[in-house]
């Protein structure tokens, strides 16, 4: 935990399905926070049995009789709506929801929309973090990901979409399926962790519940990232880094209505280093009228200079950007701005190694 003072929330992060349970073992076991609560919730008894750093609840067990849901989100869905109550009461405490699953299955697909609709009758902000299939496990599953993806965005205040076929193209041919698995967990565990620290440390320039829930509540995409500085001259790069992973669906925050930029520094920052990583952040989203929110925490225990973390919604959806019939690509980032912005220094930043394939040198050196 970094030595800041910590403030009074309810975090709860929720797996749901086999995908979420794996992804929150794993964050249970990395995640430096105390007070954070981890559950997941299953239709598959023998999944819950292995989640075993934090609480389990099985949905629908007079249905199911706790043996899945056999890939069907129907069966699923009225699991969820069987242990309705049992979810509730899982949930009444919240401040904050992080939830976590996989698409293309049964209870990942069919039991996070009703849980969605629990917290948002209980007016709990709530993140859901998905991932969708490969294109290898087939069209059926892509279907069944794409349709509780809308259902999803529609009621989430916010959804960042990981995609497992881009753990293909950015790791290694030959890596193995679980490390693969873990690599999209730990890229997930990094920003979830980098959102609690925000959330939960009192920082010099304060983003606070109210700031978060308002960006959360801008209509349309959103995006997010966390971008690591070696020192204070690198701070812009950790802006591009943050956007540009490669498992990460949406990287292109033009137009976005809200940003939070959340600095935590090892030290104090020079002001003009985050006036440049302001202005960069400006470039990319190329619109005046974005309200940013910036937050600084100074961390001395921080493993290098400084870590950013973004959070950009309110993205116009991409039909919503054909019908409006601009010229914006999906994308495709202003260079020229950048470059403006960065005093030709970015140029190097922005065909630098992605951040998190540094960050995995790190943790095998
Ligand atoms: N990144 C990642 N993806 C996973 C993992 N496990 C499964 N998936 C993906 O998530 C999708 C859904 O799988 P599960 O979460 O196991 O399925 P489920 O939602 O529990 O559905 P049922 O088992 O049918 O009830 C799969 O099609 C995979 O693409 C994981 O540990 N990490």
């Amino acid at each position: 935990m970094h030595n800041v003072e910590s403030k009074e929330l309810n975090i709860h992060v929720i797996g749901v399905g086999g995908c979420g349970g794996n992804a929150v073992t794993n964050m249970a076991d990395l995640c430096s926070h105390t007070n954070i609560r981890f559950s997941s919730i299953n239709t598959d008894i023998s999944a819950l049995h292995q989640c075993k750093n934090h609480e389990v609840l099985l949905i629908g067990e007079s249905t199911t009789k706790g043996y899945g849901a056999g890939a069907d989100p129907e069966v699923a869905y009225n699991a969820a709506q069987q242990s309705e109550e049992a979810l509730r009461t899982l949930i009444e405490d919240d401040t904050i929801i992080i939830m976590i699953a996989g698409l293309g299955g049964g209870t990942g697909s069919g039991a996070t929309p009703v849980l969605l609709d629990i917290a948002k009758k209980n007016h709990i902000d709530v993140m859901c973090f998905v991932t969708l299939p490969f294109k290898s496990e087939g069209s059926k599953r892509q279907e069944i990901a794409s349709n509780a993806l809308e259902e999803i965005k529609a009621t989430a205040n916010a959804t960042l979409v990981l995609s497992n076929d881009s753990l293909v193209s950015a790791l290694n041919e030959t890596v193995g399926l679980l490390s693969a698995f873990r690599h999209c967990d730990t890229q997930m565990h990094r920003i979830v962790e980098a959102i609690i620290t925000m959330l939960t440390n009192t920082g010099y320039i304060n983003v606070d519940i109210n700031d978060f829930s308002h960006i959360l509540s801008l209509d349309g995409d959103t995006a997010l990232g966390v971008g690591i500085a070696e020192e204070n001259s690198s701070l812009c790069s950790a802006v591009t880094h943050a956007l540009n992973n490669p498992l990460v669906n949406e990287q292109n925050i033009v137009g976005a209505q809200g940003v939070i930029v959340q600095l935590t520094c090892k030290e104090e920052p020079s002001l003009m280093a985050y006036e440049e990583m302001l202005a960069t952040l400006q470039a990319l989203i190329d619109d005046t009228r974005t309200l940013i929110i910036s937050g600084v925490t100074v961390a001395s225990d921080l493993p290098y200079f400084g870590e950013v973390l973004i959070i950009a919604t309110g993205i116009p959806r991409k039909e919503q950007t054909k019908r409006l019939g601009t010229t914006q690509k999906e994308n495709v980032v202003p260079m020229t701005k950048l470059l403006k912005a960065s005093g030709g220094g970015l140029e190097k930043a922005y065909l630098d190694i992605p951040t998190f394939v540094r960050l995995q040198g790190r943790e095998q050196g």
